[in-house]
């Protein structure tokens, strides 16, 4: 039904949106490269016949109207903001084929009972500012005003963001869904992991969405002399920073389950011959199971803890952001296996690692995934890559997943 041919050049041409030399995608949150890319994906979705708008937290959304316009909606997508450097795949993939799905509906006169809205959600990646989701938490209405006031590397806050964007953020809360206007949200992901390349299989249903923290640590020293200062006489804040991380891998490791990632570390002054004053780096931990990830943390705290003391620096901690584990939905899942089945593709089951919209729409609705195979498992980088076969395959099931959702009662 849905024409792999259509979503494969236009997750091609919307790749090269935000394109660097380098190869990766960098397409942040409120920036040009985002606005061209909405700009874009918004010319699909009126190609696809939907009727297309922002919401007040810039929010993209196509709209398809159901038999009955007034019962909850089935929502459909992803997002377009990408990681520094990242691939064309991960967010995009879900949103173009939510507009496949529903203008593949719209092509052969399929009409549901239910609405379907695409939805391309405002920054998931979180990689401009502390914490990412912006979109989702607003349209779960739990996005707080004063997290508008949280600031990108540059100073700028959400909230001037947004208005350099013409968004008004005082008008954000409108975005927020009333309880029961949404019947269930389905997203397409690439799976960015290597479980479905080990399996063989180009497509798999997802059980449950790990849960993580962000917190970031505060090492602070005393800058001195590289050459002239003994070793015996130094509180050099990176050599803690060196042993904390290093715990941090020993921690994790421990369960078999969680992962520790330092991703992010920042020097001052950065001087090739200066002991460092400070150091700061950001920590992200994650498991399934929220009790087995805050246990470990507090462990990596405890010896942080024994670590800075021992050095005589000085550790503060700080949570950016925390996303307890959720679990999909039965009703979706079960859609998605009717959907794999009727297509002749075995139903595979695994969890996501990596976190995705439908933690912040588990509140108020059903929620549930598709995975596409990841060549190599390689995400959030330029070497990201699906196959043309796998993705259409993926949007065939995601298809038949959202017509089951969006005709019934
Ligand atoms: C704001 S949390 C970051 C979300 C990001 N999601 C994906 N799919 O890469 C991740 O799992 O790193
Ligand atoms: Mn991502």
């Amino acid at each position: 039904m849905i024409q792999g041919e259509r979503l494969w050049q236009r997750l091609m041409e919307l790749g090269e949106v935000g394109k660097k030399p380098s190869g990766g995608v960098t397409r942040l949150s409120f920036t040009a490269e985002e606005r061209r890319a909405k700009d874009l994906v918004a010319s699909y979705m009126r190609e696809a016949g939907l009727f297309v708008y922002e919401d007040t937290a810039g929010n993209l959304i196509g709209r398809k109207e159901g038999a009955n316009p007034d019962a909850p909606v089935v929502l459909v997508g992803s997002h377009l903001d990408s990681v520094y450097n990242g691939g064309c795949f991960d967010g995009p993939l879900g949103v173009l084929a939510g507009v496949e799905v529903v203008q593949t509906m719209n092509e052969h006169g399929v009409v549901t009972h239910h609405p379907i809205e695409v939805v391309a959600f405002t920054d998931e990646e979180g990689a401009r500012f502390r914490f990412g989701m912006i979109g989702s938490r607003a349209m779960a209405g739990t996005l707080l005003p004063e997290a508008l006031e949280c600031r990108d590397a540059n100073g700028i806050s959400i909230a001037e963001a947004m208005r350099q964007t013409g968004l008004d953020p005082d008008r954000l809360p409108q975005a927020a869904r009333k309880p029961g206007t949404v019947k269930a949200y389905v997203e397409l992901h690439i799976e960015q992991g290597r479980v479905l390349e080990e399996a063989g299989l180009p497509v798999g249903i997802v059980t449950g969405i790990a849960g993580l923290i962000w917190v970031k640590f505060i090492i602070e020293g005393k800058a001195e002399h590289a050459g002239a200062t003994p070793m015996s006489l130094r509180r050099d804040p990176m050599a803690a920073a060196a042993q904390i991380i290093t715990v941090i891998e020993e921690e994790a490791r421990r369960t078999g389950t969680t992962v520790g990632t330092v991703g992010q570390l920042h020097v001052y002054p950065g001087g090739i011959n200066v002991i460092p004053e400070r150091v700061e780096f950001v920590l992200d931990l994650r498991d399934l199971k929220a009790e087995v990830r805050d246990q470990v943390w507090n462990d990596i705290a405890s010896r942080a803890e024994t670590i800075t003391k021992e050095r005589n620096v000085r550790l503060t901690t700080e949570r950016l952001q925390e996303m307890a584990p959720v679990l999909c939905s039965e009703v979706v899942k079960q859609a998605a296996e009717r959907a794999c089945k009727q297509l002749g593709y075995p139903p595979f089951w695994l969890p996501s690692g990596a976190a995705h919209d439908g933690v912040q729409l588990a509140p108020i609705c059903p929620i549930g995934m598709i995975f596409v195979r990841s060549q190599d498992g390689v995400s959030h980088s330029p070497a990201e890559w699906s196959t043309k076969e796998d993705c259409a395959v993926g949007a065939e099931v995601l298809y038949h997943t959202v017509w089951q959702l969006a005709q019934g009662e």
